[in-house]
């Protein structure tokens, strides 16, 4: 497991210097936002960040040693772009300790369960009360219920995730990395939700 691991040259461990590779402030048109990745182990996170920065996906990937770091930048209709500076924590309990040096921060927290695995929703819900407890106050966060690609295994039904999303004050969306549905679709749902600095020009 761990998607990402599959490309090193972008990886990097340990959130020093949290904008690795990346030069200059964010102003009105071109936003620069670092985002986490959060949820248990398995569920699928570094296949997302894969499948949304190089269209990959990888089955037989490795499981996440710390965290690793990708960015991609997206173009919105408006003309303004948006950098994604992301996170993959690694989502095993043994690494649990070191997920506040990376959501520190954070602009957008992805809080992310396999919908095939009630364990996992328990799991993104602890997340989301941890950074609703240390996380920035105006954190956007986003509920994903990964693997909808298995849809005759599916154990919470879609309404589950969008009561626990909405109570949350957070979006709902289904993916799979496997199929890459919706998941371009989640980062543009993210970049139309930040908030938009003022305008200097
Ligand atoms: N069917 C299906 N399998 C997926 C999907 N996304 C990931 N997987 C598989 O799920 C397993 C775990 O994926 P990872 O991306 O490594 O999971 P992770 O959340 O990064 O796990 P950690 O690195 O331990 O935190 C891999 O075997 C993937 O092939 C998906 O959308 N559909």
């Amino acid at each position: 497991m761990g998607c990402a691991s599959s490309a090193p040259d972008r990886t990097t461990r340990g959130p020093n210097g949290l904008n690795p590779g990346t030069e200059g402030p964010s102003d009105a048109k071109n936003l620069k936002v670092k985002l986490v990745l959060l949820g248990d182990s398995g569920v699928g996170k570094s296949c997302i960040v894969l499948r949304f920065v190089r269209g990959q996906f990888d089955p037989t990937s490795k499981v996440t040693v710390g965290a690793s770091f990708l960015s991609q930048t997206i173009a919105l209709q408006d003309s303004t772009t948006v950098k994604f500076e992301i996170w993959d924590t690694a989502g095993q309990e043994r690494y649990a300790a070191l997920a506040p040096l990376y959501y520190r921060g954070a602009a957008v927290a992805v809080v992310v369960y396999d919908l095939t695995s009630p364990e996992s929703f328990t799991k993104a819900q602890y997340w989301v009360k941890e950074l609703q407890k240390h996380g920035s106050p105006d954190i956007v966060m986003a509920l994903v219920g990964n693997k909808a690609d298995l849809l005759d295994r599916r154990e919470i039904p879609a309404e589950e995730g969008i009561e626990y999303a909405e109570k949350n004050g957070m979006f709902y969306i289904e993916t799979s990395a496997k199929t890459a549905d919706n998941i371009n679709q989640l980062f543009e749902e993210i970049a139309k939700r930040l908030p938009r600095p003022e305008s200097s020009s």
